[in-house]
């Protein structure tokens, strides 16, 4: 129970096409993350799917039961907003057992589920207290205690941890995860930040403007992403870019030239490569003080010391950024030029239309294991 299935889902606001055709399935138990800068239309189609906004055209089903026309309450999900929507004259007890209420449950019944979720959510102690004597991710998790006692097929979660702190987020974050693995629910949830993504996703879905860009294991996505959109939206500080002419195509690899070194990246060669402008990518983590296949020259012109790193960002030629992820203790200033080394088979290369060239590394199963889960403290 708890499979989805979208079939061609299309939206449109008057001119507007904010959904361009979207297929995806998500099976039974899976933690499926929607990620994409503001306005890609991830909150669009996590709507759709509630059933809060109707869709233009295709086919959304659930379980088999084709659902476009079900209006939310029949749908078997349960969503948590950003906001949390708790009833702020009534208890954490009455504000969990709200959708029971509505179904008109039996008392004994709804006092086993509200326990059972405050138990899981380590809410024992606050259920007679009301909303406003709560932390903010207090709150989140009785929203989140909602959810759970109507036992629905598949959990939908609005950007649920925006408006907490940083540690808060941290700590929500690892509780979903454990909430995730405890229920073994289908669950999707939407987010513009990529760490959540990575963290908490057997699967992510990258959007761009109302267009799947790619849909992998979060490390399928970071060592191999297929265009330069997910190349720049996964990872953290973001990849490198710099232009390079290809010289060569053989079994080893694509050959390019950047300022008159040579470098063999293995990818997979496509036809016609040779005198194109490719685009070299480089992850900042990847990067080396000293030499490698290849060394680039920067000056920085910031330092960001953060204890186990050292963040160097520099700009050369006109408008290239490049940043380098060097060890806490790295000796590194501002103003002062150092050498970069990079190795080829830490590079990306990407064609002049933002495709990525098949890198040619392989995946272990390691990579598309779900998330470990922590023990339970
Ligand atoms: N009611 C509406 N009428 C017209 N356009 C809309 C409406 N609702 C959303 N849009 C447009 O649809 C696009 C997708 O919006 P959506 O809220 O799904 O994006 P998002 O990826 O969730 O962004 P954010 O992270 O900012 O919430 C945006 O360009 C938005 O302006």
């Amino acid at each position: 129970m708890g499979q989805l299935n979208l079939k061609n889902i299309h939206k449109n606001y008057g001119i507007y096409d904010v959904i361009k055709g979207i297929d995806l399935e998500v099976n039974e138990g899976e933690f499926v993350v929607f990620v994409g800068p503001s306005g890609c239309g991830k909150s669009t189609l996590l709507r759709m799917i509630a059933g809060l906004e109707d869709i233009t055209s295709g086919d959304i089903t659930i379980d088999d039961a084709r659902v476009n026309n079900l209006p939310p309450v029949r749908r078997g999900i349960s969503m948590v907003f950003q906001s949390y929507a708790l009833y702020p004259h009534m208890t954490v007890y009455e504000n969990i057992a709200f959708p029971l209420r509505v179904q008109k449950m039996a008392e004994a019944e709804v006092r086993e589920r509200v326990e059972a979720a405050a138990g899981i959510l380590q809410l024992g102690e606050r259920l007679q207290q009301k909303p406003g004597m709560l932390s903010g991710g207090q709150r989140q998790r009785v929203a989140i205690g909602r959810a759970i006692v109507r036992k629905p097929k598949i959990f939908l979660f609005d950007e649920p941890l925006s408006n907490l702190d940083a540690a808060l987020r941290g700590e929500m974050r690892i509780e979903l995860t454990r909430l995730h693995h405890d229920l073994k629910a289908t669950m999707i949830y939407v987010t513009h930040d990529q760490i959540e993504a990575m963290t908490m996703a057997d699967r992510i879905v990258v959007l761009n403007a109302g267009d799947i860009a790619q849909v992998g294991a979060p490390l399928e996505l970071y060592h191999k992403p297929q265009n330069l959109f997910v190349a720049r939206f996964i990872g953290n500080p973001p990849m490198n870019f710099l232009p390079v002419t290809c010289t060569g195509v053989s079994e080893a690899g694509v050959t390019v030239d950047y300022k008159g070194q040579t470098l063999t990246v293995p990818v997979e060669p496509k036809a016609d490569l040779e005198g194109q402008t490719l685009t070299l990518g480089v992850r900042p983590e990847h990067t080396r003080l000293g030499g490698g296949d290849i060394s680039i020259k920067i000056t920085p012109t910031v330092i960001e010391r953060l204890g186990i790193n050292t963040i160097a960002y520099a700009t050369f030629g006109e408008d290239v950024t490049f940043c380098s992820l060097t060890p806490g203790s790295a000796p590194v200033r501002v103003d002062e030029e150092v050498t970069i080394g990079v190795r080829a088979a830490d590079c990306h290369l990407f064609t002049e239309d933002g495709n990525a060239l098949e890198r040619r590394v392989e995946l272990t199963d390691f990579d598309f294991e779900t998330v470990m889960v922590p023990e339970a403290t």
